[in-house]
């Protein structure tokens, strides 16, 4: 048996389990990250947030992201902000900005009370060789007869436009869309539809996940999608779990702020 300490958090709805790597018995394995996530035989999780710490005096943390499939995610906007979080309730550092370093690069967060941050998680691209190969560089495509905008915010993004979000069976039309061979990584999904300027609704499914509660790269890929169709900068995203505000610059440098919040923490012995 392996015994394996986490803390769960949640923001929006969209649930991680942390886990300091300095406190596992041996490195964490993708059966381990789906046994963790299961909802019915582990502790149940939108995915697991790893911490490690660094010797790189620039970076307070590392931080790896695995979905519930024992995938591993670039990055995650709901998951850095919990991170960011249990970093400051922790003790990890004093400061209010800092930086963490993810696979998809730096993020540099900054703290704005005990339960929000704001995250500069960099230029979101159009173009991404690996993960939209066939994609030209405005990053619009067509599939399955929906328009469709490629963004990469670290991960990859297809922001579809709709009527009504509402309306739509995800659980039925995601999984076509994240396995469709134009993206060989595979994709997150936004259905979004413009409510006015600086606003939209949308709901996500997610890479190894399926529909989730909310997601802060998918608000993010779907706040992008917006301003490059008339909308502006800065974008609320409604989700099914809240709202996060997305800050998308000219040069498509994209800022997150939103809440994440601990549920519990506990020990859990895995085979
Ligand atoms: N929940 C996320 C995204 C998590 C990673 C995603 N499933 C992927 O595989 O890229 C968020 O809040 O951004």
């Amino acid at each position: 048996m392996t015994v394996i300490a986490f803390e769960k958090w949640q923001a929006l709805g969209n649930d991680y389990l942390v886990l300091e790597e300095d406190r596992l018995p041996a490195p964490l394995t993708a059966d381990q990250v789906r046994a963790l996530c299961h909802r019915h035989f582990g502790v149940g999780a939108d995915g697991v947030l790893l911490l490690a710490r660094t010797s790189d005096a620039g970076f307070v943390a590392d931080l790896r992201i695995f979905n519930p499939d024992g995938s591993e995610a670039e990055l995650s906007g709901n998951g850095a902000r919990e991170a960011i979080m249990y970093l400051h309730r922790h003790g990890w550092t004093d400061r209010r900005q800092f930086s963490i370093r993810t696979v998809a690069g730096e993020i540099r967060p900054t703290i704005l009370d005990e339960t929000r941050c704001r995250v500069d998680m960099g230029r979101a691209k159009l173009h991404s060789a690996k993960d939209f190969p066939s994609g030209g560089p405005d990053g619009r495509g067509e599939l399955a007869g929906r328009t469709f905008q490629f963004v990469s915010i670290g991960n990859p993004q297809c922001a579809i436009a709709v009527e009504d979000p509402d309306a739509l069976d995800l659980g039925a039309i995601g999984p076509d869309i994240e396995h469709s061979p134009l993206f060989p990584n595979r994709t997150n999904v936004s259905f979004y539809a413009p409510l006015d300027e600086h606003a939209i609704r949308a709901r996500i499914f997610e890479r190894g996940v399926g529909e989730t509660l909310s997601s802060g790269t998918g608000a993010t890929g779907a706040a992008v999608a917006h301003v490059l169709r008339g909308g502006s900068s800065p974008v609320t995203v409604r989700l099914d779990g809240g709202e996060l505000e997305v800050e998308v610059e000219d040069d498509l440098h994209v800022n997150l702020t939103g809440w994440a919040l601990p549920v519990f923490r506990g020990e859990i012995d895995l085979p």
